[in-house]
């Protein structure tokens, strides 16, 4: 892995975006960059790969974009959260709130592994609300959460007191709007 690659280059800031007063970190960037995008799906592995993770779960839409190669890498099963109505079949659904909007997301309980460590992944970590419901669903599928990753974390929105005790990992933080 390239210690001296500086992922803040790739990250784009765009102001007022989608409310006024949202700074808004963009991820497209790195995906258009793939140094940019194999840094990333490096480091996770780098990460996880001498840690007991059984499955990955992840929020749609960006944090799939992440998911995708880490699963393949990682040769461990990838389970979908998504937003409410995308998932046929049994769900388990719960309601939460975002920096911006209300939502509300979906699992497949039958897609997760009784008993396993599931680690959540998403794209950004803000108020962490997506990700506490997240794991409330991962919980109440019969699995754990022993960790939760981020590319991008703005712990000045308090997630780790949102999403306590769950650890959390990211590979850059942003400390201000
Ligand atoms: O920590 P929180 O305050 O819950 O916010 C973080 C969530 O918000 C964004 O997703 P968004 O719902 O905008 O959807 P998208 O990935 O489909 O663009 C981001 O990808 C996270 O999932
Ligand atoms: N400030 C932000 N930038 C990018 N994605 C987000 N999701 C929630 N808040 C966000």
């Amino acid at each position: 892995m390239n210690t001296a690659f500086n992922l803040d280059d790739y990250i784009r800031k765009v102001p007022d975006f989608p409310n006024k007063g949202v700074l808004f970190y963009d991820i497209t960037s790195i995906l258009a960059t793939p140094k940019a995008f194999r840094y990333c799906i490096d480091s996770m592995v780098d990460i996880y790969t001498d840690k007991t993770i059984d499955a990955v779960a992840a929020i749609e839409a960006r944090g799939f974009l992440f998911a995708a190669p880490f699963a393949d890498r990682m040769q461990i099963p990838l389970i979908l959260i998504r937003k409410k109505g995308k998932l046929p079949g049994k769900t388990l659904s719960k309601k939460y709130q975002l920096e911006y909007a209300d939502a509300e997301i979906e699992i497949h309980p039958d897609d997760v592994p009784s008993g396993k460590r599931v680690l959540l992944l998403d794209d950004l970590i803000a108020t962490g609300g997506t990700l506490k419901a997240a794991t409330e669903l991962i919980v109440q599928s019969g699995a754990s959460v022993p960790e939760i990753f981020g590319v991008v974390g703005l712990p000045f929105l308090n997630y780790a007191a949102v999403l306590d005790p769950v650890p959390i990992r990211t590979l850059i933080q942003y400390h201000s709007e």
